[in-house]
């Protein structure tokens, strides 16, 4: 597991010693040799080239005074530009001792530069680069669509450390460098413009152990042990069945979408519960499928899906037999909302319930909760409104926590930096770098992934943590679009249903 922590938590476990009467000053001096290093590397993809640092007022300016320092030493071209109010005192005198360059954001001129160190705001920012920093930060992102390598002092500045709010402008990182551990951004909202993360170790690493991760990442044998690999006495029964309630007249096609990809999840069956015509589009397109037209209370499932592309009457009904099922139930679209208003009325749902909404479907589940169940808001949330679609975007981590624990349920909120939260309050992030993914559709699969694999889990006499088997779901549905084409071109859905086995076989080694 990787975990990355507020960067609050952070600073409280740095200040014990960075406040002690006998500190040196040597964490920073090591976090700007580490700073230093990745600099010197990244450099050599630019070499012949000037480096170009920004610098802020704090010590985030500081590390990359000290990194100028030993840049300079090694006959590296530096040039460095001071952007806050003031800047580190003992590391700007070092730079000028080793005959560093000031130069005036003014006279700037970008086209000189390979690399950028970005030492403008670490972890004490609040908000966003302001006036100059802003003005020159403004004026070389759009170099940096062209040649320049940007290396990030500990978070790219104008991103939050404690939420990974994006605070435009930013410049996006080639390469973070950290310090002790990950912070938020590094695995959360704001992860697509850290680049590549490298943590430096300062040395006290140990008293980590006293800190709740704030955001944690599954390494792929954490995977492989959610994903349920049938054995030679296994049958369709001990593989899991999953109850499918999805589609309608009006869109039959969430139905096709989700019941193929649970069907090539490899779980035993799929039994689809058919309103209007749907039997026969579903057979001709998946005749794995087992269709039945007779309630759901009396099929026997493993796990049901409910809500994906659900309009009318019947799946309404459909939803709200899979909410009150003893078995787990992945509540897409549609039964987001619904969640909302059964929750008020009937309690919270078992931890093995899984919301999976994206930021949309969860502003309009938080604009319910807050109405029908104000007490249970008030003690989560306080007197703070339900957000936006943008502020949930802006602050994911948040809100999907907010939401499971509302809920009591598991919550999947999909972006391309997907967060599941657990009401234990832990939180596991995937990334995804298949940005085609974003297309109707899409989601459809992804709940049928999630079925398949839930259903399997709750076959076994021990299955998965919920959570795991969520982000395995979002793994492979991820793995499933880049195989297309390597991710490069389009991947509409039912391209990605086709390559859930050859990303599950992938995955499984
Ligand atoms: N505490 C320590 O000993 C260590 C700190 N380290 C570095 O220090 C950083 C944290 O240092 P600081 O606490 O000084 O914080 P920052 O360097 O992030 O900056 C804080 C300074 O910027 C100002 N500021 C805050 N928000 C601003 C905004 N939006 N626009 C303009 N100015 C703003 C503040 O008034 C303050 O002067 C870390 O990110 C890391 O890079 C590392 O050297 C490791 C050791
Ligand atoms: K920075």
């Amino acid at each position: 597991m990787i975990n990355a922590y507020t960067a609050e938590d952070i600073r409280r476990l740095e200040e014990p010693y960075v406040t002690a009467e006998t500190y040196d000053g040597s964490l920073m001096r090591k976090a700007a040799y580490g700073l230093y290093k990745h600099a010197a590397q990244l450099h050599e993809q630019r070499a012949d080239s000037r480096i170009l640092v920004l610098v802020g007022s704090g010590n985030n300016g500081g590390d990359g005074l000290y990194a100028a320092t030993h840049l300079l030493a090694d006959g590296f071209a530096v040039d460095a530009v001071l952007l806050g109010s003031r800047a580190h005192t003992e590391g700007l005198e070092a730079y000028k001792d080793a005959g560093g360059n000031l130069i005036d954001p003014d006279s700037l001129d970008p086209s000189a530069y390979g690399l950028i160190i970005d030492a403008i705001l670490g972890t004490g920012a609040r908000g966003g680069l302001r006036d100059e920093a802003a003005t020159v930060v403004n004026r070389l992102r759009t170099e940096t669509d062209r040649d320049i390598l940007v290396i990030a002092c500990d978070v790219p500045s104008g991103v939050d450390g404690n939420t990974g709010a994006v605070h435009q402008p930013v410049l996006p990182a080639d390469v973070t460098v950290t310090f002790i551990a990950r912070k938020v951004p590094h695995l959360s909202a704001a992860e697509h413009l850290c680049g590549r993360v490298e943590v430096v170790e300062l040395g006290i690493e140990e008293d980590l152990a006293k800190y709740e991760p704030a955001v944690s990442r599954l390494e792929i044998h954490e995977l492989r042990q959610a994903m349920v690999v049938p054995g030679p006495y296994d049958h369709k029964y001990t593989r899991g069945v999953c109850g499918i309630l999805t589609g309608s007249e009006e869109y039959p096609g969430a139905a096709l979408l989700s019941t193929q990809a649970c069907v090539n999840t490899g779980v035993g069956m799929v039994r689809f519960g058919v309103v209007g015509q749907l039997a026969s589009m579903i057979n001709l397109r998946t005749p794995e499928v087992v269709c039945f037209t007779s309630s759901p209370e009396e099929q026997h499932v493993q796990a049901w899906l409910a809500g994906s592309g659900a309009t009318g009457e019947a799946r309404e009904r459909d939803i709200d037999v899979a909410l009150a099922a003893s078995e787990p139930a992945i509540l897409d679209a549609a039964a987001v909302a619904r969640t909302a208003q059964w929750v008020s009325d009937n309690g919270v749902l078992e931890t093995n319930n899984i919301l999976t909404p994206h930021a949309g479907e969860l502003e309009e589940f938080l604009v319910w909760m807050s109405a029908l169940s104000y007490s249970t808001w008030h003690r989560v949330v306080g007197d703070e409104k339900a957000p936006t679609r943008a502020e949930i975007e802006n602050d994911p981590l948040r809100w999907a926590k907010v939401a499971s624990s509302l809920s009591g349920a598991t919550v999947l909120l999909k972006g391309a930096v997907t967060h599941i939260a657990s009401p234990d309050g832990k939180v596991l992030s995937v990334r995804s770098d298949a940005h085609y993914l974003a297309t109707a559709g899409s989601g459809d699969v992804l709940s049928g992934i999630l079925g398949g694999l839930i259903a399997q889990n709750e076959a076994q006499t021990k299955p998965a943590p919920t959570a795991h088997v969520a982000a395995l779901a979002s793994v492979i549905h991820s793995n499933s679009a880049l195989l297309n084409n390597g991710g490069k071109g389009p991947t509409p859905a039912s391209a990605i249903v086709d390559n859930i086995p050859t990303a599950i076989a992938y995955l499984l080694g």
